[in-house]
This record gives C-alpha cells, structure tokens and sequence, in this order.
C-alpha cells in the first residue's frame, strides 16, 4: 500500500482552525488558528507543563486527530486518511522522539535503532542509500551521539543509562532521513555538553537531508538556536478557556 504523499510540499505542515479535546464537552486543550511550516525549517515549541506540546506532536503525527479544523502533512489532510494510511505515512516520513522514549526494552541498541527500517522500505532504502546499510547508518548516528562503543550498541537498552536511552530514541528517530522529525523533550536527560552534541547532529541532519524539525521543550535556553519559536500560551490563548 502506498500513501499519495508530496515529498516536496511546501509547506510540509499546515494547520487551520486547529481545536483538540481529549473528551466531547471538556475544554480544547489546544487551538491554533493557523500555523505553517516550511521544508528545512527548524521550529521550536514551548509551553509550560500541560500546555499542549505533545498534543500538538500527536496531532502532527496523525497519532490523534482533531476535533475541529485540519492538519495538513505533506500534502495529505491526516485526518481524511484512514488510520493504516496514517501509520504508512508515519513510518515512511515522520521520525518521532517519544518524551518517555517508547524503546523495545527486549531489543539491543542498534536493533532498536534499526527498527524504522522494518516498518518502512522507504526507510531502509535511504538508510542504505546514505551509509551502505540500516546498521552502518544505526552505527554513524549512535557515533555522532557519543553511543559508539562495540559493546555498548550490542546491550539491551534497559541496561543502559536514562540520558543514553534518550541519545537512542533521537538515533532511531533519524534512521532513514525522515521529511520531518518530531521531538518531545529529547534534551530533557542530557547534560550540557550532551545537550550540545545532540543539537548539532540535529542541525547537520537538518542541513544534509532538508529535514524539517519541530522539536518540544520547556528550556528555553535552545530557542535561540532555532529558526522560529512558538510559545503556545501565545497563540492559543484561548485553549485552558474554551
Ligand atoms: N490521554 C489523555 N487523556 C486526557 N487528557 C490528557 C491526555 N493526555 C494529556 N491530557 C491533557 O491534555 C493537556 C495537554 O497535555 P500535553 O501532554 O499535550 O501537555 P505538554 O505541554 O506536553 O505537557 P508536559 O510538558 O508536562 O509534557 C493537559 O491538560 C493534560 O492533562
């Protein structure tokens, strides 16, 4: 099965009248009158706790879907897509970063990190294209992430540490140069020097593959380092209201 995506959208994300609640009759925890992300541009969103940043990361990976108004992926409304065209769609296109990682804790580093290359041919195929295979691309990121080590990539990921686990989560989000990745939080583990390595293979990923980046935290020391940022308390005023 094949989803009619266009690779070369622009913008690859936009979002219109956006209104999001967990149940009918509660607040929206989230509205967004409109929002546009282009192809390469690197976009950081804050709110404090509560304030939607998941949210908004599930609504653009097609893993909920809005109660009012559309989001648009790469030129697919995600939610006219029935729900296997939206697990295609994310597992050829979308890397995503789950704040609580979502690793296979029966499952090595690099398999973990290979895994989007199981799900997706499309995934595979650019992994290989890139650095001869899934494992040697697995091997590149993990090394860029300071997570290198021969024996460390064969450990089952439960032995690793909680800032570790994290640097595998971002590694296995990039396999296979996604369009677009999705990050929740994926600084929150990462010491300083850490948290700086970590942004720049982002940002070379960014550059190297036009990647599109909309990544979620409350630290507002990394805003600055991005192309635009979004405070959703700002353009959702109205979301703890309604
Ligand atoms: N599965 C769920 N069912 C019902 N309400 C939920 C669910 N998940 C989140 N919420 C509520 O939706 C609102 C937005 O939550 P969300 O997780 O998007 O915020 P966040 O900005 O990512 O928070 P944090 O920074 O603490 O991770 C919160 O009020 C939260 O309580």
């Amino acid at each position: 099965m094949r989803t009619a995506v266009d690779t070369t959208a622009d913008p690859v994300i936009r979002l219109a009248k956006l209104a999001f609640r967990w149940r009918t009759g509660t607040a929206a925890v989230l509205r967004l009158d409109r929002l546009e992300i282009r192809r390469g541009e690197r976009v950081f969103v804050s709110a404090p706790s509560g304030g939607g940043k998941t949210t908004l990361l599930g609504l653009l990976a097609g893993v909920i879907a809005p109660t009012e108004g559309t989001v648009e992926v790469l030129g697919q409304r995600m939610e006219r897509l029935s729900g296997a065209r939206r697990d295609r769609l994310r597992a050829d296109h979308i890397g995503y970063v789950f704040q609580l990682f979502n690793l296979i804790p029966y499952l090595s580093v690099i398999d973990n990190v290979t895994l989007p290359g199981r799900f997706s041919r499309r995934r595979r195929t650019r992994a290989a294209t890139r650095t001869g295979s899934p494992e040697a691309e697995a091997r590149r990121l993990l090394a860029h992430l300071d997570l290198g080590d021969d024996g460390l990539v064969r450990r089952p990921v439960t032995q690793l540490s909680v800032g570790q686990q994290q640097r595998v989560a971002v590694a296995r989000a990039l396999m296979g140069s996604p369009e677009i990745l999705l990050a929740d939080e994926p600084t929150s583990a990462l010491d300083a020097d850490r948290r700086e390595a970590f942004l720049t293979l982002l940002f070379d990923e960014c550059a190297a593959t036009n990647l599109t980046l909309i990544l979620a935290s409350h630290d507002h020391t990394l805003a600055s380092r991005f192309d635009r940022a979004i405070a959703l308390q700002d353009v959702a005023p109205a979301a703890a209201a309604t």
